[in-house]
């Protein structure tokens, strides 16, 4: 296509854009072609429909070859049961390796015995679950849940709230259902998806699952990557905590008002003249000014105008007081009113040139000078309304102590010391959803915004950083998923009300999962006491898996790495190709490096474990993890359950 001639830039364009598209549609076939069917259902009535990642259609006469998952037509696949079996005799799992379809598994829904066409075997569900891990997360497509069907298929487009313990397939449904957005919400599709996870290894564990849906379009960020801001620092956690709350916002928000015209009347020079604004005319002109513009920056213009408008009303007061004194006091020195023998119009003929009022005409033209250019309105607005910058703003808060208490009465001297940073410090993560606040009151709203946000891992997000991903779906069409259990230390809110309902109030629908799809019934029975300490209100998940049952290994302090290293030896001798992970406190991670244990395990440091899984998890020396920092039991909750099959502990031995 790019090698025909274009006659004229028009049909170039118009031939990158052809070009485009179908690069785009190459991409999204080429995405879905690994496991391109994958199921088949076939009505009582004979008839049968192949479904698949994409929909596909013959080219002559456009009848549907395969049925895109997403589409209506689809559901009885995920819904039917042999209870509610929706008209449906048989459901059929295909597995393909590339092109070659290497299994078949069926289930028969009417009650019918088994033909020879049949091939009644292991459920797809079970040979998923058991299949080993990649350290990449594959698309769950094929063996969605009812209960996880139900959501990634709502008609609702407000904001889905979807929790449930680890390995319940939160990130499965998340993903689905940016999918599904993607398919059924043409608007938001249109407007765009976002999906927001925790770190870069976390983004790179799901990179893979909306591509293999065919949905390349699907934006995947971290906070620190939405603001654009990159920073390798981070804050200690009270800091961090502490920068993460709402009263923040506020601050930054007094501390912008004060470059607002603060209250207080104002003398512009214009010319050789002085004209006197009262505080009522200036704060008028700054309220207008932030009615009529998002953002301290674009608004200044607008003050600017408004400015001149009550500079020019005031002269024209002044001029008219100007008058009537200059005929009071011819009054009074010739005892005569002279309005009585010239008439307001005739005074008014003799200053002017043209024949129109004078004051009024002049002072249309003086606006208009004054709008065009002036040093001396330039001047007031410079002092009024001087433009910003968005970082600066931050600093001017958290580099002055003065501002800090002023801003912050409600923290505590010390917290407040936490607070304070120098000029030349790095930015830290924390700081991250500070600048994008300051940008959005300096700047206006962030350009990009989203037509549907996915936020995954949602229970780590302070309020600042809620506030920061909120600002960018202004549709607030959302699906949220966590699990307060395994929140992190600077994490703000304990539950969904508290992180929700400054944005969207009560409005958001709440689901629950409840089945472990990672994590053996084995491996959650262990940390059942953990769970009713970190969280005594959840309800224990199930498990459709059962397997070893976890192993501890007790050391000298002294042998503890050792120890490590014998155990991801021997599993991976044991269980070669099984992808393994070691768990450790952050403080650890260079230590095990060094090990040169790297070709036998990833070293996952703790605080980053969320949401990812491995076949075999080593976790050292958990006392460590739950003391690392704040909440650490959490943490060590996170790491127990990475497992799919098999967890071994290494503790050490009490002195
Ligand atoms: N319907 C399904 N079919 C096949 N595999 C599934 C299904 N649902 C979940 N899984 C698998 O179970 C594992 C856990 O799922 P997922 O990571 O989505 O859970 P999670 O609730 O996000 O866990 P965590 O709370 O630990 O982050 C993954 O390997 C996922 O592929």
């Amino acid at each position: 296509m790019l090698k025909a001639p274009a006659e004229s830039a028009g049909e170039a364009y118009e031939r990158e854009i052809a070009a485009e598209r179908l690069a785009k549609e190459i991409g999204r076939l080429e995405g879905a072609e690994k496991g391109l069917v994958f199921g088949r259902i076939d009505w009582t009535d004979g008839t049968a429909l192949r479904i698949g990642r994409i929909g596909l259609h013959t080219e002559e006469d456009d009848l549907p070859l395969l049925v895109d998952w997403r589409a209506n037509a689809a559901r009885p696949f995920y819904e039917a049961t042999p209870v509610h079996p929706m008209d449906l005799r048989r459901r059929r799992h295909l597995r393909l390796e590339e092109r070659t379809v290497i299994s078949v598994s069926d289930e028969l829904l009417d009650g019918t015995t088994p033909t020879d066409e049949d091939v009644v075997g292991d459920g797809p569900l079970t040979e998923a679950l058991s299949a080993r891990r990649t350290g990449r997360m594959h698309a769950a497509v094929a063996t969605l849940q009812a209960e996880q069907d139900e959501i990634v298929r709502s008609a609702h487009r407000g904001v889905t709230v979807v929790q449930g313990g680890p390995g319940t397939g939160k990130t499965v449904v998340a993903l689905h259902r940016a999918a599904y957005v993607l398919y059924a919400f043409p608007r938001a599709a249109e407007e765009g998806v976002l999906v927001v996870g925790p770190n870069a290894r976390f983004l790179d564990y799901i990179s893979q699952v909306l591509p293999s849906l065919g949905e390349n379009d699907v934006v995947l960020a971290t906070c620190r990557e939405l603001a654009g801001v990159s920073t390798d620092t981070v804050d200690p956690f009270d800091t961090a905590r502490l920068k993460g709350s709402s009263d923040l916002a506020d601050a930054l928000a007094g501390l912008l008002r004060v470059h607002q015209a603060p209250a207080g009347d104002f003398t512009v020079r214009v010319g050789q003249e002085l004209v006197h604004l009262s505080g009522e005319e200036v704060a008028a002109a700054r309220d207008a000014a932030v009615a009529a513009a998002p953002g301290h920056n674009p608004a200044r213009q607008v003050f600017r105008e408004l400015l001149v408008d009550a500079v020019t009303d005031a002269m024209q007061r002044d001029m008219g007081d100007l008058l009537e004194q200059i005929d009071a006091d011819a009054a009074r020195m010739t005892g005569m009113d002279l309005d009585r023998f010239t008439g307001a119009a005739q005074r008014r003929a003799e200053g002017a040139a043209d024949s129109g009022p004078v004051h009024e005409l002049d002072l249309d033209a003086i606006r208009a000078d004054l709008l065009d250019d002036d040093a001396g309105v330039d001047r007031a607005v410079e002092v009024l309304w001087p433009r910003l910058v968005p970082g600066d703003l931050v600093k001017a808060l958290l580099t002055n102590a003065g501002a800090l208490a002023e801003r912050l009465p409600r923290l505590t001297a010390q917290e407040r010391s936490l607070l304070l940073r120098g000029p030349d410090d790095p930015w830290t993560d924390a700081d991250v959803p500070l600048l994008d606040e300051a940008a959005s009151l300096v700047d206006g709203p962030p350009e990009r915004t989203y037509g549907h946000v996915v936020v995954d891992e949602a229970q780590e997000l302070t309020a600042m950083q809620w506030r920061m991903i909120v600002r960018r779906c202004p549709a607030r069409a959302m699906t949220l998923v966590g699990d307060f259990a395994q929140a992190g230390p600077v994490a703000t809110a304990r539950d969904w009300k508290e992180a929700l309902s400054p944005h969207v109030g009560p409005r958001f629908k709440l689901h629950n999962l409840t089945v472990s799809y990672r994590t053996t019934q084995e491996i959650l029975e262990s940390v059942r006491d953990l769970l009713t300490r970190i969280a005594p209100d959840q309800k224990p998940t199930r498990s459709l898996r059962s397997g070893e049952s976890p192993r501890t290994v007790t050391t000298p302090p002294d042998g503890l790495v050792t120890a490590v290293v014998q155990e991801l030896r021997a599993q991976s001798t044991a269980h070669p190709g099984e992808l393994l992970g070691v768990i450790c406190a952050d403080t650890r991670v260079s230590e095990l490096t060094a090990q040169g244990i790297a070709h036998h395990a990833r070293i996952v440091p703790a605080s980053e474990a969320r949401g990812l899984e491995f076949d075999g998890v080593v976790v050292m020396n958990p006392e460590e993890i739950s003391t690392a920092r704040p909440g650490g039991e959490r943490d060590l909750y996170v790491a127990l359950t990475r497992a799919t099959k098999r967890l071994c502990t290494i503790t050490v031995q009490p002195a």
